[in-house]
């Protein structure tokens, strides 16, 4: 199944109007900025063709084994016929009501007991309508196994339904629906921005669970917004992190303006900050640095240019001010090696603290054989807290302060743990995240050598959150 082609059905599912923004009320009373209302479909063939062949080539590439089909009432009853009938495959139909005469049969159609059904969904919020169609045909003696749902609203239903024994693949996510529709312009950043965060406030299934940990632990973190000792980009970037429900800095190492720009604007809702190395850019001009301000203000993330300071206070200020990069005038974020000693913050600082810009001392690298570690992380800890007005974090691969109003950013992240051949080191989310307790995953190549980069970035995205918020979960325990 190719992006190009679930790209074009979200546009034409937009196009019949399948997809509403406004004030709508979901099956469980709950009121939602986004429906999606499928039932359309049966007016437009062609689009009711493109829906079954799609959900028919997921079947086929998840290899699934089943004896029979069933869609779940109404709306997904004739996409499951257009299936069964194309491909020969047995169906069956769950009545919503038994009928008060003959059979009295809940399931219709002929099948063994311990047979295995699959069932197709058109829409999932809960996945409460899946199990409802489950159990009825438990109760016929068949079994259940996997389920297809061509929208998936990300509200729990996936996790609901494995909780339960029932693996659902979904072919459209809500938040590539968001993101397709807003790349074509179809929508604008501030209604994208606010369905994901109701999205992501309102997870039926999380929420009934670990909602006690995850109220409390955010709640250590969330009471430094903002006050008078706490740097206002820290409680700017926890701020972004809870409303995103991102902990992922992407390292957009490209060497184009234009693939940077990009990259900033398709991963932008996916990400708290995006992490640029300028000086890698062939192209690079004032106009491409105002550009991407106007897309971290769409998006809502910070810029951390990752120039690596490391010379006397009177140079850096130099380098940070000006040059061709006048990189103070446009990065929320820079950072700094602790090998000049405190005259480099100072440096940095009368530039940069005027501007409400942060600094991030490098305490640790990922890299082998880095030579930051021991007694040279402690000074930098040291240099730090004795600097706290300018700097408000440290780049490491492990927690190196309790203070809470320190953030902590490590590189070196991808999905499998390992390296690259220069010596690059490699630790997964959770191992950076719960284990070495760090706060924020810096991901570069894992997303941008990925097929599919958006994809990537919402894998990295859950995979860090979850591990962030399990992590201060098990700190205030
Ligand atoms: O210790 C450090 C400090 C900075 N980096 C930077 O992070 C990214 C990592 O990129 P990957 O492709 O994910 O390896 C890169 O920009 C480095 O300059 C680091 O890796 N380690």
């Amino acid at each position: 199944m190719d992006n190009d082609s679930i790209d074009s059905l979200i546009l034409k599912l937009h196009d019949v109007n399948a997809v509403k923004f406004g004030e709508y009320k979901l099956k469980s009373g709950m009121m939602t900025p986004i429906y999606i209302d499928l039932r359309v479909l049966v007016s437009y063939p062609a689009l009711m063709n493109q829906v079954s062949s799609l959900i028919y080539e997921r079947v086929q590439e998840e290899g699934l084994q089943f004896d029979s089909v069933c869609g779940v009432p109404y709306t997904a009853l004739p996409l499951a016929t257009i299936i069964c009938s194309r491909h020969e495959l047995p169906m069956l139909i769950r009545r919503k009501e038994a009928k008060d005469y003959g059979t009295k049969r809940l399931v219709e159609g002929s099948f063994r007991e311990g047979d295995i059904c699959l069932i197709i969904e058109d829409t999932v919020t809960s996945g409460s309508s899946i199990l409802e169609t489950a159990e009825v045909l438990y109760q016929g003696g068949l079994k259940v196994t996997d389920a297809i749902v061509l929208m998936d609203r990300e509200q729990g239903g996936v996790e609901m339904l494995a909780s339960q024994g029932i693996k659902l693949h979904p072919i459209i996510s809500m938040f590539k629906l968001l993101n397709v529709l807003l790349a074509a312009e179809r929508i604008d950043a501030k209604t994208a921005q606010s369905v994901r965060k109701f999205i992501l406030d309102n997870n039926t299934f999380r929420y009934k669970r670990p909602s006690a940990v995850k109220v409390r632990c955010h709640s250590s973190r969330l009471s430094l917004l903002p006050s008078a000792d706490v740097h206002p980009l820290a409680s700017k970037l926890l701020k972004i992190m809870e409303e995103k429900q991102s902990n992922l800095c992407v390292s957009a190492d490209v060497t184009s303006s234009e693939e940077l720009l990009q990259l900033a604007d398709s991963l932008g809702p996916s990400i708290c900050v995006l992490k640029t190395h300028v000086d890698i850019l062939k192209d690079y001009t004032a106009a491409f640095s105002q550009k991407l301000q106007a897309l971290a203000e769409k998006h809502n993330f910070l810029i951390f240019e990752d120039r690596k300071f490391a010379d006397i206070g009177n140079t850096v200020k130099h380098q940070y001010e000006g040059g061709l990069y006048q990189i103070s005038s446009w990065s929320h974020i820079v950072n700094a090696h602790a090998v000049p000693g405190p005259g480099v913050v100072k440096g940095l600082s009368a530039v940069g603290k005027p501007l409400g810009r942060g600094c991030l001392l490098i305490a640790q690298m990922s890299s082998q054989g880095s030579l930051a570690t021991g007694e040279y992380t402690k000074a930098v800890l040291q240099m730090a807290e004795e600097q706290s007005d300018f700097v408000f974090g440290f780049i490491c691969g492990s927690k190196i302060s309790k203070k809470p109003e320190f953030i902590h950013m490590s590189p070196g992240v991808q999905m499998q743990a390992g390296g690259d051949v220069l010596g690059q080191q490699y630790s997964t989310p959770e191992e950076v995240l719960c284990d070495k307790g760090s706060d924020v995953i810096i991901v570069g190549r894992g997303i941008l050598e990925a097929p599919d980069r958006l994809e990537a970035a919402e894998s990295y995205r859950k995979a860090g959150w979850e591990a962030y918020t399990k992590k201060l979960g098990r700190a205030d325990q």
